[in-house]
């Protein structure tokens, strides 16, 4: 017989003590979020619930999924109920309740929330392409077909042209409460970027008094998040299942370990503050520490372990040369400029690299590198060069990327960004052609050696004996 789905009728009569566990249905939708995938449900959302339950308020979330359907079909069934699995020594089973309901494809009804007075809170997590923006100057991109649709009139379908829209709709209405956006995306200063492509996109759209009005009654400050969320596999929705004795299709699986640092701002949240989440007036530090330290890493050995043929990052550490290069590359490249400390931050991060069963797969970290890797890369290079010091194990990182692309660029798998430099010529027109590299990098002569030595050696050498290589050479 078919195991009945999660929904809060059926939870009620089999699992009565976790419905009563969970936030209820009856409260406002104060948070809008855009893109609710894996992440959101298993770091904001769940400090969203945890912050309810100590302090009541109308903050349930109504999610938008923008790629495909598959977060509505798999949570409005469900009326937003979900499990969140923590992975870790000790595993943890959560339910969550306080997402509300997801709309896809439903642009009037996400104008509507926007210009509704009980949404005062939207958070976003839409990937770095959901941006639209150009890295080298962090402007929108104007010959993005999908923004030029969106300025072409219509229902809009980006993030930036929904918000754009909604925040027409609410200012129309005559509502002067404050709203507060909050990027949850891995990009440097995410709410400053947000709120300068918001400007551009009134900008294009001739709309210089929605700009002006958003400059007074919008705040976007900047976050940092950090929990390792993988892509939902089967195996973890069938043990989601067996334990709960119903079929939850939007089941996650994460880390327990969980970051949340929002630069501090005026208006209205939930409690986020008394479950750990952490408001600062400055959050460059907490930034270039997780960009550089957990995103770097894993952008670094991404590419280096898909290249030995591996899966996931525990496979990756569990291999003696692999968890040398994440040791070597954060005691002595990424790691030291942050402060003290580097030797602690590297076994923490080989640490959560092998996290018990989360099974984070290479090839999911590896999407989109030519937009990742200026951020988690590329600074920490300028960094160390700037200090007269060679970034050879971030070179070797690079190196790994760019054998990756050449090697992939028939696959039909790379997006946009990458299949044009995955065809340039040579090295250093890759540099020039890469939007995202600062030209002082891709003129630098050491710089551009460093990652032609490491090009080399994976061509002639192979991946494993060229990290052991280089890793010797730093030690
Ligand atoms: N998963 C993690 O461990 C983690 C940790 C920290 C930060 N993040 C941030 O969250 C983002 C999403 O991660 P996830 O695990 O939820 O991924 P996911 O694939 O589960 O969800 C991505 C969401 O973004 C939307 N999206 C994708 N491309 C888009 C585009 N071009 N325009 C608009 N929307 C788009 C999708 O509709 C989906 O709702 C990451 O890219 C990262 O910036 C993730
Ligand atoms: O989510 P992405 O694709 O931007 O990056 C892949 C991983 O580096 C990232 O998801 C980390 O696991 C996460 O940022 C840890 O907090």
């Amino acid at each position: 017989m078919a195991v009945p789905r999660l929904s809060r009728r059926t939870l009620g009569e089999r699992r009565p003590e976790l419905l009563d566990s969970v936030q209820g249905d009856d409260i406002g939708a104060g948070i809008l979020h855009l893109g609710i995938g894996a992440f959101h449900r298993a770091h904001q959302a769940v400090l969203t619930e945890q912050a309810l339950l100590v302090e009541p308020g109308d903050w349930a979330i109504r999610g938008v999924s923008y790629r495909g359907p598959g977060a509505a079909d798999a949570l409005n069934p469900q009326d937003g109920l979900y499990t969140v699995v923590e992975r870790g020594a000790n595993e943890r089973f959560r339910m969550v309740g306080a997402v509300r309901e997801v709309l896809y494809q439903r642009p009037d009804d996400v104008r509507a929330t926007l210009a509704s007075s009980e949404c005062r809170i939207v958070t976003i997590t839409v990937t770095e392409a959901g941006y639209h923006h150009d890295p080298a100057t962090n402007r929108l991109r104007r010959d993005d077909p999908e923004l030029a649709a969106d300025l072409a009139g219509g229902s809009p379908r980006t993030v930036v042209g929904q918000l754009v829209d909604g925040l027409r709709a609410r200012r129309a209405r005559g509502d002067d409460a404050p709203i507060t956006v909050l990027s949850c995306d891995n990009l440097l200063f995410n709410g400053r970027l947000l709120a300068g492509l918001i400007q551009d996109f009134c900008g294009l759209a001739g709309d210089p008094a929605l700009a002006e009005w958003i400059r007074g009654h919008v705040s976007f400050p900047s976050t940092v998040v950090d929990q390792i969320v993988p892509a939902p596999t089967e195996d973890c929705l069938r043990e989601v299942e067996a334990r709960l004795g119903l079929a939850d299709h939007a089941a996650v699986a994460g880390e327990a370990y969980r970051q949340w640092v929002i630069e501090d701002f005026d208006g209205p949240r939930p409690a986020w503050d008394r479950v750990g989440v952490r408001f600062v007036s400055d959050i460059s530090a907490a930034q270039a520490r997780k960009l550089r330290l957990v995103n770097g890493t894993h952008s670094a050995v991404a590419y280096l372990g898909l290249l030995a043929d591996l899966e996931t990052t525990a496979d990756l550490v569990r291999e003696e040369e692999f968890a040398g290069y994440v040791q070597q590359l954060v005691r002595a490249e990424t790691g030291p400029s942050l402060g003290n400390g580097a030797g602690e931050e590297a076994e923490r991060i080989v640490r959560r690299l092998a996290t018990p069963r989360i099974g984070h797969r290479l090839a999911q970290i590896a999407g989109q590198g030519a937009r990742k890797l200026p951020q988690r890369l590329l600074e920490p290079a300028r960094d160390l060069l700037a200090a007269g010091r060679e970034p050879r194990l971030i070179c070797l990182g690079i190196a790994g990327w760019i054998s990756f692309l050449r090697g992939a660029k028939q696959s039909g798998e790379l997006d946009e960004d990458s299949r044009e430099l995955a065809t340039a010529p040579d090295l250093g027109r890759l540099l020039a052609a890469w939007r995202g590299c600062p030209e002082e990098l891709a003129e630098s002569r050491i710089f551009r050696e460093l990652i032609a030595d490491a090009l080399d050696g994976l061509r002639s050498d192979g991946v494993r004996a060229t990290v052991r290589r280089v890793v010797g050479e730093r030690s």
